[in-house]
């Protein structure tokens, strides 16, 4: 592992770190807070995913996390969002695709199949690296994200049953298969399997009795891609229909991007260490 950066915030420390992943091939990045309280022992941690156009650094910059994460005693993670320099020249064409666009999922389609491996990175990889080289808990893990990062957060937790103690969301992708981002990802990533689809889609998971800790997810009502991409309509139903456990709040007035996540940050990472510092 290699240090890239690390910078002193809220008396404890926000640095940028790069290892050769075995799971992609290539080297992948990722930021760690460690909180002022991990110098008497290991903290839990709580993984932060971006969302598309995002890398390692996104979420550590502009959600104001690390003052709450001090306070409270969590890590937090924030994985980049894909595999990088792949030498996949049609990865780096669109904006919602490819490059900054790995959806958390493992690809099984040519030419993504061998190196977007974003959750086999995460799930297998980084979080072992993490508790060896960082004072982080084993035991105590949440995940929370924004966007393509709440719909890797909501599916990961999902499929991933006892991994993740607490979750949550900021207007995440809900029913992936049912919109055009989505769609693009999965048929890119997926090909035409529709089994698959509905492996990584967080409504169709939940329909199909997958269950994760309570769910706290924000939207703002003013987002640009509430309609078209995000859907939470979608997956209050499937709760409700299945008795998964949601409080989904809609906020007036707040768009998709950081300043919104800003806004509703500490409630987030108060969710997550009301269980996770219990
Ligand atoms: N380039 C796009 C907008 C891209 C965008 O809004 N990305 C969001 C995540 S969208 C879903 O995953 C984001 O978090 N961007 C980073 C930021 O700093 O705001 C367009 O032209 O519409």
């Amino acid at each position: 592992m290699t240090t890239l950066e690390e910078h002193r915030c809220f008396d404890g420390m926000q640095g940028f770190y790069e290892h050769a992943s075995r799971e992609v091939g290539l080297p992948m990045r990722f930021g760690v807070y460690v909180p002022p309280q991990a110098a008497k022992g290991p903290r839990p941690v709580l993984y932060c995913l971006a969302g598309l156009t995002c890398n390692e650094q996104t979420f550590a910059i502009k959600a104001g996390a690390q003052q709450h994460a001090a306070r409270h005693g969590l890590v937090l993670v924030t994985p980049d969002t894909s595999p990088r320099n792949t030498g996949v020249g049609e990865a780096d064409a669109d904006w919602d695709f490819g490059t900054a666009a790995g959806f958390y999922l493992d690809a099984t389609r040519e030419p993504y199949a061998g190196r977007w491996r974003m959750e086999s990175w995460l799930m297998r990889e980084l979080s072992p690296l993490l508790q060896a080289q960082f004072p982080v808990r084993g035991d105590r893990a949440g995940i929370l994200g924004h966007s393509m990062g709440g719909h890797g957060a909501l599916t990961l937790a999902l499929r991933h049953p006892g991994r993740f103690s607490s979750v949550s969301a900021l207007a995440p992708i809900c029913a992936p298969t049912e919109v055009a981002w989505g769609r693009k990802a999965f048929l890119g990533y997926l090909g035409e399997d529709a089994d698959a689809w509905a492996r990584h889609d967080a409504v169709r998971l939940i329909e199909g009795g997958a269950r994760a800790p309570a769910l706290l997810v924000d939207q703002g009502l003013e987002d640009q891609f509430l309609a078209s991409q995000l859907r939470p309509e979608r997956l209050e139903a499937a709760c409700a229909a299945s008795g998964q456990p949601l409080e989904l709040r809609r906020h007036a007035g707040y768009d998709h991007g950081y300043f919104f996540i800003a806004s509703f940050i500490a409630d987030h990472i108060e969710h997550h260490a009301r269980t996770l510092c219990a």
